[in-house]
């Protein structure tokens, strides 16, 4: 079997060492020759770096790996890149979230003001890594899962539409591995799904096994009592309390159409008030995340390296992390698997803005993916996805252009700011926050 190289971009994330250790469980579906990480930020990167290196060492010698935060030293000869930046690190992500919260809004990594302001600081940094790639490994598929996706994705449709990149999330995979254990399945892929929306804002339609059977009634009668959260407390105990009281929260969500079931990110939009109100303006989920995972991981590398040897990690396979490895193996073997991904309506959804970036299944082979049809979508989810996309388009034409009024628009167009004199000093303060980050605005 052919043996292929991989770039990591934002070696130095928290998510890396759990990507190493699930390419690493799947080499026999997935054979590689060749590792290399890139990443701006040279002492991030090297902590990481260093214990991946001893954990390649150990369990895959015959790798080999590289890193680097030189690009021409780490993107010649990579057939793919998989992509996780975070432009700004926690520390800007901090002030996404507290920002908004000071005067009211959401304050969110994705949704919102907080998402905007993200989206603007990730445009060019992930322009960039594809421009690299291409550079140096013209024939590469770039596997972006760097957020926000939904802006990003459609800053690649703009600006390099003749690109090789995909855009992926694992909130749906994170939820349907939550619906297959409340319905007592091994496997998310027992379940065939039907599923439509933007990044971070879609519903699932249809969920059935792989003989036909309806499983929505049994998860219906689960998720209005429980949200996706499973019947069991033990669970609850290995999440950090925001996680869970955003699957909690999926049980009012589900009542705005119990016809479908919902993505659990709806809250930000459709309760923002009550997200408000149980937020705390000091301790949001970027400090959750610097004393824990970040924590976590940082303190785990650090050990290994010290130590010589990672034989007694709690570093662990990321599980809802094998969807890239799916995705991957779906281009490099042609696997036509059923996958969702983030890709330009073109008449899938036939009531909907054709150049509108949409998540949808659709069957993934060496030549990308082919998006399956959705029909027609009702009112409630049409008239929310046109203002939501319409946030997220307004948000790419200000980073193109420069604009301080489109981004104005696009911060008041959004369902989580109350009025656009809001939305103008929480733009304000955003601009101060990302000077350096940002294009300047006229
Ligand atoms: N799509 C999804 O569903 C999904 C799921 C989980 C995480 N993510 C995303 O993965 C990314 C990483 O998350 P994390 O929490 O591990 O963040 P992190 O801050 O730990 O890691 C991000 C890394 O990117 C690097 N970086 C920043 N700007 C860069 C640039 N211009 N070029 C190269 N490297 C750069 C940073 O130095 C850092 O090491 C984020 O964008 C996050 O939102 C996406
Ligand atoms: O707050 P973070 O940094 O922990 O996570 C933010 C990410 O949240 C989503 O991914 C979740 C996923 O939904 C959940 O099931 C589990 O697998 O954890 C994932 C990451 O922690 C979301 O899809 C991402 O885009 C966010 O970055
Ligand atoms: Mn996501």
């Amino acid at each position: 079997m052919k043996k292929f190289s991989i770039l990591i971009a934002g070696g130095g994330s928290t998510f890396t060492p759990g990507i190493i250790l699930m390419l690493l469980d799947n080499l026999d579906k997935f054979p590689i020759r060749k590792i290399n990480f890139y990443d701006n930020d040279e002492k991030r990167q090297k902590t990481i770096a260093e214990a991946c290196k001893i954990i390649l060492k150990e369990r895959a010698p015959e790798i080999e790996f590289n890193y680097s935060i030189e690009p021409s030293e780490v993107f010649s000869d990579i057939d793919f890149v998989m992509a996780h930046i975070r432009v700004g690190k926690y520390p800007m992500r901090e002030l996404d979230e507290k920002i908004p919260l000071k005067h009211g809004v959401v304050g969110q990594e994705t949704c919102g003001p907080g998402g905007i302001a993200y989206g603007m600081r990730s445009i060019g940094g992930v322009i960039e890594i594809i421009d690299y790639m291409e550079t140096y490994s013209p024939n590469a598929w770039m596997l972006n899962y760097s957020n926000p996706a939904a802006i990003v994705a459609e800053a690649t449709r703009v600006l390099r539409p003749k690109s090789k990149v995909l855009n992926i999330c694992d909130m749906p995979i994170g939820t349907e591995t939550r619906m297959a254990n409340i319905l007592g399945l091994s496997s998310r892929k027992e379940m065939v799904v039907k599923y439509y929306g933007l990044n971070h804002f879609g519903w699932w339609t249809d969920i059935r096994d792989k003989d036909g059977n309806d499983l929505m009634p049994k998860l219906k009668e689960h998720i209005s009592k429980n949200g996706y959260l499973p019947k069991e407390t033990d669970d609850r105990q290995h999440m950090d309390p925001s996680w869970v009281e955003t699957h909690l929260k999926a049980r009012d969500v589900y009542l705005t159409d119990p016809d479908t079931l919902p993505n659990t990110y709806l809250k930000y939009y459709l309760f923002p008030d009550y997200v408000v109100e149980h937020s705390d303006p000091n301790y949001t989920r970027a400090n959750e995340v610097m004393d824990g995972r970040e924590k976590h991981v940082f303190g785990e590398c650090k050990k290994i390296f010290e130590m010589g040897t990672a034989k007694d990690t709690t570093l662990h396979t990321d599980v809802h992390a094998s969807y890239i490895v799916d995705l991957a193996r779906a281009i490099a073997f042609n696997t036509k698997e059923r996958m969702l991904l983030i890709l330009e309506n073109n008449g899938a959804i036939v009531n909907f803005d054709p150049t509108a970036m949409i998540e949808i299944p659709c069957l993934v082979g060496s030549n990308g993916p082919e998006p399956l049809v959705v029909g027609k979508i009702p009112q409630f989810q049409k008239g929310l996805m046109e203002q939501q996309v319409s946030v997220e388009k307004l948000t790419v034409e200000a980073w193109t252009e420069g604009s301080y009024q489109k981004l104005w628009q696009a911060i008041t167009m959004s369902k989580t700011v109350p009025s656009a004199s809001v939305a103008k000093v929480i733009l304000d303060d955003l601009i101060v926050a990302n000077k350096g980050y940002w294009p300047e605005l006229k």
